[in-house]
């Protein structure tokens, strides 16, 4: 696999807060690392640092062995780094297809026909084709995160950060958001997925990286990540694998 996107030595504080300490990881084309660890790890920050929304005070971000770390959000944009946000905030009086074209056109990445086909493909790959026309402010949350997801997808990125995009769902809407994670992967997106649902990124991701106050506590296979006992001490030994809500 090829190395899609690697974090070296990244640190980063906002005055006495220190949310990165030498953070180093890499994530491969057609790869999913999912992130967990505390309210206020830092697990946000890294995607604000890797997708350019951040720079750090330390270290280097590099996609396809470029380095980035100079460059704003949306240079990196253009590049193929593509985010969602923990809060959706779609605009609520536009439909569906509108909002992803807005997300298509971010940083200038596609224009006129090539901006809609994307938006019109993103919807698709993000479950919303019966949706196109429906009012975002109308959207039940399953389908807003779809939303957030379809915008994030409309640039083409190649590789995608998604901040807790299961956030609040029931178990019932659970499996479909994981499968549209799963297509990515099989798309060839490199995915880094932050997420406090431990069971869901078990059936899913490749790789799994624990942080807990800006520093990598374990990384790699995520049942061993798990079951690691530093992992089990900054959950308090309280993170049964099979509920994890
Ligand atoms: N722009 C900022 N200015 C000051 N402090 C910040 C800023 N962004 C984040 N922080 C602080 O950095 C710490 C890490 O925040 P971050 O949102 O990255 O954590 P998180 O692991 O994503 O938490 P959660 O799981 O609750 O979303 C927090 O203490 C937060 O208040």
């Amino acid at each position: 696999m090829t190395e899609l996107l690697a974090v070296r030595g990244v640190s980063k504080r906002f005055g006495r807060v220190v949310t990165a300490t030498d953070v180093s990881f890499s994530v491969a084309a057609g790869e999913v690392l999912g992130v967990v660890g505390p309210n206020g790890a830092g697990k946000s920050t890294m995607l604000d640092l890797v997708n350019g929304t951040q720079r750090p005070d330390a270290g280097q971000v590099l996609l396809d062995g470029h380095d980035v770390t100079s460059l704003d959000a949306a240079a990196r944009g253009r590049r193929g780094v593509g985010r969602t946000y923990q809060i959706p905030r779609p605009f609520g009086g536009l439909t569906v297809f509108e909002n992803v074209l807005v997300g298509s056109t971010f940083a200038g990445r596609h224009r006129g026909k090539e901006a809609h086909r994307a938006a019109v493909d993103a919807i698709e790959v993000a479950g919303l084709g019966d949706l196109l026309n429906t009012r975002a402010g109308g959207l039940r949350l399953l389908d807003r995160k779809r939303l957030e997801l379809a915008r994030a997808l409309a640039t083409r990125p190649r590789l995608v950060l998604l901040d807790e995009i299961a956030g609040g769902l029931t178990e019932a809407e659970l499996p479909a958001l994981m499968d549209v994670v799963r297509r990515l992967r099989e798309a060839g997106l490199g995915v880094v997925w932050i997420e406090h649902i431990v069971h869901a990124l078990l059936e899913v991701v490749d790789r799994l990286m624990c942080l807990a106050m800006g520093e990598v506590v374990a990384i790699g296979d995520p049942h061993e990540v798990m079951r690691s006992p530093a992992v089990v001490e900054v959950y308090l030994g309280s993170i049964p694998e099979g509920d994890a809500r």
